[in-house]
């Protein structure tokens, strides 16, 4: 059975969609690191909707260390404590400087506060942000109003719908 939306408004994002606005993360995290010419060392996805954007913005900037981190905190559209499931390497990570944390939105931002405890020098990305959030995270590309639920493409099939003006 389909829970029904809690939310008013939704904002269906397909592969396209979420492929540019990556690209367009990418962009604009290029060169702003704090190593030599600006690179960052490592990227972490946060699992499992930051692994998209994560792989997109690591190929851009030509990354090849990629970790994860696994933290749930959604069912389905009802929220949580977050917990963490499983973590990077404490080597690779340190204090998380240089490090990209990526995901594939910020939406109340406790997923990202509890990822900030763990690393917080850490530089936090989203591809999508909701105001409640922002001030989780360092950079994001679209800003969504807080009562819009967002749809990824990785939870939606094409289907039949009926014509607008039906058929009496
Ligand atoms: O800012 P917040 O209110 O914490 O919400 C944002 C988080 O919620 C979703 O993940 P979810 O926990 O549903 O797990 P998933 O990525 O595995 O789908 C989304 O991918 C973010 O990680
Ligand atoms: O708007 C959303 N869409 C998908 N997953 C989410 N997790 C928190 N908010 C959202
Ligand atoms: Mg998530």
């Amino acid at each position: 059975m389909v829970t029904p939306l809690p939310h008013e408004k939704g904002f269906h994002i397909s592969w396209d969609q979420i492929h540019r606005d990556s690209r367009a993360l990418a962009w604009r995290l290029d060169k702003r690191g704090p190593g030599a010419g600006g690179a960052w060392h490592a990227i972490v996805a946060i699992t499992r909707g930051g692994m998209a954007p994560a792989m997109i913005v690591a190929r851009e900037l030509d990354i090849r260390q990629v970790a994860t981190i696994s933290i749930k905190s959604y069912d389905h559209q009802t929220q949580g404590e977050p917990k963490v499931l499983n973590r990077p390497d404490p080597e690779l990570m340190g204090d998380g400087e240089g490090v990209l944390v990526i995901d594939d939105l910020v939406d109340s931002g406790k997923t990202l506060e509890v990822v900030r405890t763990l690393y917080p020098k850490a530089h936090f990305a989203t591809v999508y942000a909701k105001p409640k959030g922002e001030p989780m995270v360092d950079t994001f590309i679209t800003g969504v109003s807080q009562d819009t639920w967002i749809f990824f493409p990785w939870d939606m099939a094409l289907q039949y719908v009926e014509p607008y003006r039906g058929t009496d």
